[in-house]
């Protein structure tokens, strides 16, 4: 149901586009003259913009194209944009896409595969980053390429390098029956991670059993896990596979598992090592044919060397360690994500909140999120709920209580008259290039800047 806008010069482009795209796309507007771009982008709520790189003015740099896009971005920043020019190459795909595009097509271009790489821009969702180049455009080497699958039903997206690269190691490793190991931070999506291995897997009709094992009593552990027999304890009114059981042929999930205490570590090893699940008050082994995955938000590591985590266990667990960031280690995935649960919570609360504005998608990137994912997912619920408007705006939102301190406004920036702001803000990046080296994922961080939008003023200031 996307709403696409074309923008090119040459009315003959406008109408063959236009005349291929209605047959796909509900609702398809053209354009002649890019002046009108703020205003059809600030109201026509635009899925995916087509937009000419070689304006007449300006044939064959790409300039004004570039410039066209840092507007619409600055304008929406969840729109898919993807360019079109006539005169490409790998060298300024590559830097189209660095700077917000989701991919690059070339004039004339062939019906099929103009198709595709709206359909993959789309895919990559309202706002979720760059479509994998195509082909057409010789795939822009570095370029950042979206992710989004399914993990039972529910969609994920990974936008950074960083989450790119964890769903590529899912992918190699799904179909292995390796033991996975996810570390991360609290609602950084370790249960998102874990769902999606066992979807990809050989395993995927097969049960997934999760095990909160934290929520778990010495006095449960081993019940919940391999299972009682009736009477083995006063409770005990009849027999109970465990989840071990329950998982058989499938997957389990054991969540928490940096915590556990000692003794509880000894009963699983003994598990993981034979293979077989005996149930409490029997005798009777049963062979088990599981995947394991297990998490934890807890320095393992340090657990093993201060002997309050086993060492043998840990290297039966974690044949395959996956770290998932803190998300303000990403923060090109803010955005997307924001996006995505807009659209979860429009719908099921029946709002019609349609977008964010720019300035609360600053405030978003430049906040700190210590409750990660599940902390933006939970603000923008509460936000879609509240909302007065159509647009989220900063009034909408509660940043959690350390709100002030992670939010620099720029009134906060130190006062000098004699600079203006654009040579201020050159400075500050200058200074922290310096800083990291021309790191640009920490130059990023340290800016609150996604690192697309560290790329455009880069570009501006010519540094
Ligand atoms: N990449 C993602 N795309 C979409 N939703 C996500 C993503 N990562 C996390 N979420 C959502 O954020 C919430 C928290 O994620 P999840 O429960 O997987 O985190 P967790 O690391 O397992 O947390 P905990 O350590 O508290 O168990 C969930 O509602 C999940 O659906």
């Amino acid at each position: 149901m996307s709403k696409i806008l074309i923008i090119d010069d040459d009315v003959d482009v406008l109408s063959a586009a236009k005349l291929l795209l209605k047959r796909h796309y509900p609702q398809v507007d053209i354009e002649k003259n890019p002046e009108k771009i703020p205003f059809l982008i600030t109201n026509g709520s635009y899925d995916l913009v087509l937009l000419d790189m070689n304006f007449q003015r300006d044939n064959s740099s790409g300039r004004e194209g570039f410039l066209w896009l840092d507007r619409i971005l600055d304008i929406k920043p969840t729109t898919a944009v993807v360019l079109i020019t006539a005169y490409g190459d790998v060298e300024m795909a590559v830097r189209a896409i660095k700077s917000g595009a989701r991919d690059f097509v070339l004039k004339p271009w062939e019906n099929d595969k103009l198709l595709a790489t709206l359909h993959n821009a789309l895919e990559g969702g309202a706002g979720q980053g760059a479509a994998k180049g195509n082909g057409q455009n010789g795939s822009a080497p570095g370029a950042p390429a979206s992710g989004k699958a399914n993990a039972s039903g529910a969609s994920y997206i990974a936008v950074s390098p960083a989450m790119r690269q964890v769903f590529a190691t899912i992918e190699r490793v799904a179909e292995t029956d390796a033991n996975v190991l996810i570390l991360g931070e609290n609602g950084t999506g370790k249960d998102v991670v874990a769902r999606a291995l066992h979807q990809r897997s050989l395993r995927r009709d097969k049960p997934f059993v999760s095990v909160d094992l934290g929520a778990l009593s010495d006095s449960l552990f081993e019940s919940e896990l391999f299972g009682h027999v009736k009477g083995a304890f006063t409770d005990a009114r009849e027999d109970r596979a465990g989840r071990f059981e329950e998982a058989q042929g499938g997957t389990i999930f054991l969540d928490e598992i940096g915590n556990i205490s000692l003794p509880q570590q000894a009963k699983l090893l003994t598990v993981l090592q034979q293979r077989v699940v005996t149930r409490v008050g029997s005798n009777k082994p049963k062979n088990i044919d599981v995947r394991l995955i297990c998490a934890t938000n807890s320095p393992i590591y340090q657990h093993v060397s201060d002997r309050s985590f086993r060492q043998d266990l840990l290297y039966r667990i974690n044949t395959i360690e996956v770290h998932i960031p803190p998300l303000r280690e990403r923060p090109e995935d803010i955005l997307p994500l924001a996006e995505h649960f807009l659209k979860q919570y429009r719908k099921q609360y029946n709002r019609k909140v349609a977008s964010i504005s720019p300035a609360l998608a600053r405030q978003l990137q430049q906040y700190r999120w210590p409750g990660n994912v599940r902390e933006l997912q939970h603000a923008i619920e509460r936000a879609v709920i509240l909302a007065q408007g159509n647009v989220l705006e900063p009034e909408d939102f509660y940043f959690g209580t350390n709100a002030p301190a992670a939010i620099p406004a720029d009134k906060e920036l130190p006062f000098q008259e004699n600079l203006q702001i654009e040579d201020m803000e050159k400075k500050m990046i200058q200074q922290a290039m310096q800083k990291y080296h021309g790191n640009i994922t920490d130059i990023a961080r340290e800016l609150g800047l996604s690192r697309q939008a560290l790329y455009r003023r880069l570009e501006k200031y010519g540094l």
